[in-house]
């Protein structure tokens, strides 16, 4: 397995450029299975997730062309052309691999009146069921059963229906799969308590371009009046704002100035109103933001995750390891998923002092962080760890960086650009 190997205390310099969010660009790409025509994603991170949902909409019949993969990632295009979808069954080898296949479930429903989706199971952040996402379909017609650890759905005869669903927690994902299911279904569906991330409304918008009614765009309340069929359309994949903020952190913990280009400051709001009083200073600028420390050190603060618009939970890991080093103490609220502070005694094996209590971290700064083998455990605690090794004196090894491929592109290219002594070590040349 690759290693990640940082010799820290180097302050960045430079200019970053961010690609197109994960979190969209997966979603958006199931919503292929919505139409025959050919929908082209421009923006496209080049990620392992990437990559795992490809193989899975290959195997429903998607054709698949990826345009551009060498430059920079506002060039890239993805074309998925669902003329027949040829298997509605999504198996449990590619689902298993990532959560968000499961959104392949409301398209095929829609679009075959049947399918077949494979359970994703727990991963390592917590439980993760995906009871709504059933249950909103349901509400739509739909009849499912669980039978082998697959989710067997069947639309009504006629196609779903067009119904309200009151989601009784904010979820990301069932309100993809409703939304995309609304589409193509029979009547108006009004999904309230809806999810109301930048990833979500994207999702929305590229749906509209390609001919679905939907109103309340950005709001918790959406609604779809089904159409008969959906076309093609071109859409471009919403800057990555967790990509955005974490190498904003990066910026303030080595003490150094990043111009983030490629990104916008408003998908990060909730995140600069907490780290502008931990001492860190945003400067919109030209297609980007400039961030760098405020006065020269960092200072504790207290931050609860929540839905949009509220503090992601894609950044509380990176913020941890950035109060590690901050002055006075902090407070870490997570309240999304049960299990997401993995990275906590990992950062402190590089000497923070944090203290868990349920859901809550206490984080209490150190003068500096010093150099430690570590074990990445998720997507952003491996981040958290490298943001870590980037501040830390010292040598940092980060391993099992399997899980960083899943969501940061080229990660180690863009920090070394910017004076970080970091470097992949390949499993064949360890
Ligand atoms: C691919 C993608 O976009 N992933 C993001 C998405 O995940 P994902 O869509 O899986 O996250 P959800 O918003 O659905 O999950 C939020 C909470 O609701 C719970 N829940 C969810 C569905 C369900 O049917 N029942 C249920 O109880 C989850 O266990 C979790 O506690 O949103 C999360 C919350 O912003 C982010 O951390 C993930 O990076
Ligand atoms: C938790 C995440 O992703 P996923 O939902 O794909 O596991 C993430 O992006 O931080």
């Amino acid at each position: 397995m690759d290693k990640i190997r940082i010799r820290g205390g180097k302050p960045l310099h430079g200019s970053i450029t961010v690609g197109g969010a994960k979190n969209a660009a997966l979603p958006l790409m199931t919503a292929a299975l919505l139409t025959d025509e050919t929908l082209t994603l421009t923006n496209l991170p080049i990620l392992a997730d990437i990559n795992t949902l490809c193989n899975l909409l290959l195997q429903h019949g998607v054709g698949i062309r990826l345009a551009g993969a060498g430059g920079e990632c506002a060039g890239r295009e993805l074309e998925l052309t669902a003329r027949d979808v040829t298997n509605t069954t999504a198996p449990y080898d590619l689902v298993r691999k990532m959560r968000a296949s499961v959104l392949v479930l409301g398209p095929l429903l829609a679009r075959c009146g049947e399918a077949k989706v494979s359970l994703p199971g727990g991963c390592a952040i917590g439980a993760r069921p995906v009871d709504l996402h059933i249950k909103g379909l349901e509400a739509m017609g739909a009849e499912i059963r669980i039978e082998g650890g697959y989710i067997v759905a069947k639309a009504p005869k006629g196609g779903l229906r067009g119904a309200e669903y009151v989601f009784p927690k904010v979820s990301v994902g069932a309100t993809e799969n409703l939304l995309m299911a609304a589409t193509l279904a029979r009547g108006t569906t009004v999904l309230v308590n809806a999810a109301r991330e930048p990833e979500v409304t994207d999702l929305a918008e590229c749906l509209v371009a390609m001919g679905a009614k939907i109103t309340g765009l950005g709001t918790d309340r959406l609604t779809i009046e089904g159409v008969d069929r959906l076309h093609g359309a071109r859409h471009m994949v919403v800057p990555d704002r967790i990509e955005t903020g974490t190498y904003a952190m990066a910026a303030a913990m080595t003490g150094g100035t990043l111009d983030i280009l490629n990104t916008r400051l408003d998908l990060i709001k909730a995140a600069v109103t907490a780290l502008v009083p931990a001492g860190v200073e945003f400067t919109p600028i030209d297609n980007g933001v400039r961030v760098s420390r405020a006065n020269g050190e960092l200072v504790g603060v207290d931050v609860m995750t929540e839905p949009f618009p509220g503090f992601p939970t894609d950044l509380q890991a990176q913020m941890m390891a950035l109060m590690c080093t901050a002055r006075g103490a902090g407070m870490i609220t997570e309240t999304i998923f049960e299990n997401r502070f993995m990275h906590a005694p990992e950062l402190t094996r590089m000497g923070a002092r944090i203290t868990v209590h349920g859901s809550s971290a206490l984080v209490r700064g150190v003068e500096r962080l010093t150099g430690a083998p570590v074990m990445a455990t998720d997507l952003r605690a491996s981040v958290s760890l490298v943001l870590a090794g980037l501040a830390a004196e010292g040598e940092t090894t980060v391993n099992r960086v399997y899980h960083l491929d899943r969501g940061y592109e080229r990660l180690e290219e863009k920090l070394a650009a910017c004076g970080a002594d970091i470097e992949r070590i390949r499993a064949e040349d360890d």
